[in-house]
């Protein structure tokens, strides 16, 4: 019922086409139900002579002229049959398009409401989920509800109306008829039922063997160039080849129970119908049941046996449209992330101070422990500190992509956590150590986040990351498409390319999380270079594992277990004992080596 109620809200402006859809496939049931009759009462009551016994039928010969007239002009009877043909097609028609149309958009609601509820959850949900489930229900969890609205439903009110009405036509003709009629159908419907339910375990191990297969075909695409660049082409053939005959096994014994069940219940239905035809010739021979009757009871047969065999299946297959409500109920149950909670949007300089900051994912672990520091606006900051040591989990504090446990951040004397989150992440540029580019062209990739900026901003920007004459160098120069579709960028293109991106929007912080590690030493410097020597400088964090990258800053904060052990400008660091200067002799040796080399 709850269910049911989830559903009604989601069809809201769309219940009326519903309702009317549900109406016309009641109509055609009806219209499907009379020509039987219409046959009864033409071989029995208007070719033979036996007395009409409702009045709405006698109403109707009336109205088409009388028995009389009607025998001597039977084609009318003819026209008669072909005009209930006709509107039970306009009705079925209407029936079809009214139901799709509101299933469509209903279903188009529903993927726009999961979207626009996506797109609003917090990143720390994103982080956590996975992307095939959340793609799986906006997906095929949407279509199986669109199936339950535009077809199961309609199906299964359409068949019960069909079969009560039919039940009740049957039970008015002649009851010991009936009764022999709708002996087998209780069984037929549970042996459906009860087939349906078992076999629906099968359906679902043959649907997550195709998810398996498809998941490993993914995969492989996505990392075809470690499958080249390992030789691992065998193995991953084999490994397809595995999931690709589970899938087949389970799908072809699927098919097998499948075709062992439309077998057997092919012979209860042949059964049913056999039976009413030997039952009603001997009654009909004895006289006990019209001729008339005996054509309308197998008509009749014949017409509520396949809906029965098949009812079973639907209301199985109704079930699964309440799963994937309830799936796509839980991504809508995720609290959304509030943007412009306090609409206080100051004007920001960039002056950052942290003061006894604490951070922790999970309860009682904290990744962060005690940071204070300060920077001026304009000035450049860098992090460095083994992997896992907390520099990216200190960076998201700044655009609020979490939230710190104690202590405060300030941004130019102002808490942090008071400022708008969408405001702040206007004011603070992060680049990404692994950029995602758009199936766009390079120009709308740098404008991404206003593609109204001119052209020369672009170039401007492009130039400061040190991509332009990369850039110029493809034939379509700022036309070429990249991302999925387009030109493969090297990573260090791809991280510049991230960098323009993100500076062209002339942020007052700007954090670079190690998105410089795939560019050579030289583009390195030339890039902060051109970031320092920019009129209005950002205030500046580098998160880098190179120390010649965060030489040059302002401050060097040297990061390990969430704490900063050590701080001071490169000097400083390098003439005290310590992580900073041991990692700086490995470097340095190296470089040593290489050059020597
Ligand atoms: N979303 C998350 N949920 C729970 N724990 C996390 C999450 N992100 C990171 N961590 C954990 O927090 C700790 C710090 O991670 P963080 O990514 O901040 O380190 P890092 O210094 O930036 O590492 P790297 O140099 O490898 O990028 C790690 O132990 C990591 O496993």
């Amino acid at each position: 019922m709850k269910n049911f109620k989830k559903l009604l809200n989601f069809m809201e402006g769309y219940r009326i086409i519903y309702l009317f859809g549900m109406i016309s496939i009641l109509i055609s049931q009806i219209l499907t139900t009379a020509t039987p009759l219409i046959l009864r009462t033409t071989i029995d009551s208007i070719i033979g002579d036996e007395v009409i016994n409702s009045s709405t039928i006698q109403k109707i010969v009336d109205f088409l002229g009388g028995k009389e007239f009607l025998k001597e002009k039977l084609w009318i009877i003819g026209l008669l049959l072909i005009s209930v043909a006709i509107s039970r097609g306009i009705f079925l028609y209407l029936k079809n398009t009214l139901a799709s149309k509101s299933a469509e958009n209903t279903t188009k609601k529903i993927r726009d409401k999961l979207y626009d509820h996506i797109q609003r959850l917090p990143y720390e949900y994103h982080v956590k989920s996975e992307t095939g489930e959340l793609i799986q229900k906006c997906t095929s969890d949407v279509d199986t509800i669109k199936r339950f609205l535009s077809i199961q439903l309609v199906e299964v009110v359409g068949s019960m109306f069909m079969l009560i009405f039919i039940l009740y036509v049957m039970f008015t003709m002649n009851i010991k008829m009936a009764m022999i009629s709708i002996i087998v159908l209780p069984i037929t419907f549970l042996f459906s039922f009860i087939f349906f339910t078992k076999v629906k375990k099968a359906f679902e191990a043959s649907d997550e063997a195709e998810a398996r297969m498809t998941t490993t075909l993914q995969e492989n695409l996505t990392g075809v160039r470690v499958v080249k660049a390992f030789s691992r082409q065998k193995y991953e053939v084999d490994k397809f080849d595995e999931k690709n005959l589970e899938y087949k096994d389970l799908t072809y014994k699927l098919i097998k129970n499948l075709s062992a069940y439309w077998g057997l219940s092919d012979l209860l239905s042949m059964s049913q119908v056999g039976f009413v035809i030997i039952v009603g010739s001997y009654l009909a021979y004895e006289g006990e049941l019209s001729l008339g009757s005996f054509v309308a009871f197998v008509s009749y047969i014949n017409m509520i046996i396949w809906p029965v065999r098949q009812m079973g299946r639907t209301l199985t297959d109704m079930g699964k449209a309440f799963v994937s409500l309830k799936r796509i109920d839980e991504i809508f149950a995720e609290p959304i992330e509030i943007l412009d909670e306090s609409n206080h949007k100051p004007n920001i300089r960039g002056n950052i101070e942290f003061k006894n900051v604490y951070f922790e994912y999970e309860e009682n672990k904290p990744v962060l422990s005690d940071l204070s520091f300060n920077v001026k606006a304009g000035e450049t900051i860098a992090l460095i500190g083994p992997t896992g040591s907390g520099k990216s989990s200190l960076v998201h504090l700044l655009p609020r992509l979490y939230e710190y446990n104690n202590g405060y951040i300030k941004i130019d004397g102002i808490e942090l956590n008071t400022i708008d989150k969408s405001w702040i992440r206007k004011n603070v540029g992060l680049v990404l150590q692994e950029p995602f580019l758009y199936a766009k062209n390079i120009r709308e990739n740098i404008r991404l986040a206003n593609p109204s900026l001119k052209d020369e901003k672009v170039i401007m920007a492009a130039k400061t990351a040190s991509i332009h004459e990369d850039i110029k160098s493809f034939e379509s120069g700022y036309e070429t498409i990249v991302g999925e579709r387009g030109v493969s960028l090297s990573g260090g293109q791809k991280q510049r390319m991230a960098i323009a991106r993100t500076i062209i929007n002339d942020c007052p912080i700007v954090i670079f999380d190690d998105s410089l590690s795939a560019v050579d030493t030289e583009t390195d410097i030339s890039i902060r270079k051109a970031l320092g020597s920019r009129k209005n400088r950002a205030t500046t964090i580098i998160i880098s594992h190179r120390i010649s990258t965060v030489a040059e800053a302002d401050m060097i904060l040297v990061i390990d277990k969430g704490k900063i052990i050590q701080r001071g400008t490169h000097n400083d660091l390098i003439n005290e004992e310590g992580l900073y200067r041991r990692v700086y002799t490995i470097q340095n040796s190296l470089d040593d080596e290489v050059i020597n080399a």
